[in-house]
């Protein structure tokens, strides 16, 4: 007997998304479905690639084609993504969703946090962009070893002049920093600093994005006020670190996105420094600063918890020589900034279904 589509398409709507809780037939994830005697093939198009359950819907389709329509066919499935798109404004359509990463506090790993979470997004095979809008202490351009970096311009056929980003590890990345003499402070006043923002924003070639990630400055400012009313963004991640003294900045700034004139969603807490472990005994976890206060924070507050990042050398070496930890998916660091940016990509995902 010959397996049709109808057949397989039953089978896989049984196979249920469990975070947007609808079957993957309904949601139009099972696409260029082809069947040649009992080799079956089809597409399954996720709603991000970083999705942490990729493998798992993978199985669960196969599974679910073997029980229902026949034990011996031969699945092949392909996975891709689409990133779905928060709401958005005409001038950057193109950029499907904005991330904030923010933090109440200054140097609780605000920066290593964006800046990780982009390669990692990127590594996945995402298109990203990375703004550094820290106008005290812009630090993404070391991060991503582009200090020297002037970036270009180009003149569109409208006339209008664009800012080139750089590119590096597969992320698009501008920062006040490069227009900026490193070597001296740059008193920013509020609305001179809104407009670098905005321009940074507006008038840079951004091109195609799912995910441009926002590094903001520490705590609650013009800053804040700029972006989140100016631009529509699909959420905030909040890092922390465990002290009470993190974790009381942490609450401020996570009740001024929930502020009614910002309503900014919040997309979880991100714990860093969570606990200490030497290199040669990864198993050792030493928590100096205290346990949980991230996780806690996070059920007071009912908004996920992303993860913990543990406090360790190459993290501060990686920063320092513009080499991101995220680029070594296999190591302890790696690994914890590849997990929460699959949290991150998927709390939007689940974000732009219930919009
Ligand atoms: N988990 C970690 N382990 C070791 N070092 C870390 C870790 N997270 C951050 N650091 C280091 O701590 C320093 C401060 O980090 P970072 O610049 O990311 O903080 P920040 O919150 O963005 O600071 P700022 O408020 O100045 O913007 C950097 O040297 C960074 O490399």
């Amino acid at each position: 007997m010959n397996i049709t589509s109808e057949q397989v398409l039953s089978a896989l709507s049984n196979v249920e998304d469990p975070d947007l809780k609808k079957d993957l037939v309904s949601l139009n994830m099972i696409k260029d479905l082809v069947i040649n005697g009992r080799e079956i093939n089809f597409t399954l198009e996720l709603t991000t690639p970083a999705c942490p359950m990729k493998d798992m819907l993978k199985n669960a389709c196969i599974n679910a084609v073997k029980h229902f329509v026949d034990a011996d066919a031969n699945i092949n499935i392909q996975v891709t993504a689409k990133v779905t798109q928060s709401l958005n404004q005409s001038n950057l359509a193109e950029i499907k969703n904005i991330i904030l990463v923010s933090s109440g506090k200054g140097g609780v790993g605000k920066s290593t946090v964006a800046g990780n979470l982009a390669v990692s997004l990127a590594s996945n095979g995402a298109k990203v962009g990375i703004l550094d809008a820290d106008i005290y202490g812009p630090s993404i351009p070391m991060m991503f070893d582009l200090q020297d970096e002037k970036p270009g311009a180009k003149e569109l056929e409208n006339g209008k002049v664009v800012i080139l980003p750089p590119e590096k590890y597969g992320v698009k990345v501008l920062s006040l920093g490069f227009f900026a003499d490193p070597n001296q402070p740059v008193p920013w006043r509020g609305p001179m600093a809104s407009s670098a923002i905005k321009q940074l924003f507006n008038d840079a070639d951004w091109g195609a994005l799912d995910y441009l990630i926002v590094d903001l400055p520490p705590g609650t400012g013009d800053i804040h006020i700029t972006i989140t009313q100016g631009y529509p963004i699909a959420g905030a991640v909040i890092v922390t670190t465990p002290q009470e003294i993190a974790l009381a900045d942490t609450r401020k700034g996570l009740l001024m996105f929930q502020m009614p004139g910002m309503n900014v969603p919040i997309l979880g807490v991100v714990e860093n420094m969570s606990y200490f472990t030497p290199p040669e005994l990864p198993e050792n976890k030493y928590y100096i600063f205290g346990k949980d206060g991230g996780k806690k924070l996070a059920e007071t507050f009912n908004v996920p918890f992303l993860g913990e990042i543990p406090l360790m050398e190459t993290i501060t070496e990686g920063g320092d020589k513009g080499n991101p930890v995220a680029l070594m998916p296999d190591s302890i660091q790696g690994k914890a900034f590849l997990d929460i940016a699959g949290k991150v990509a998927q709390q939007v995902a689940i974000r732009n279904a219930g919009e």
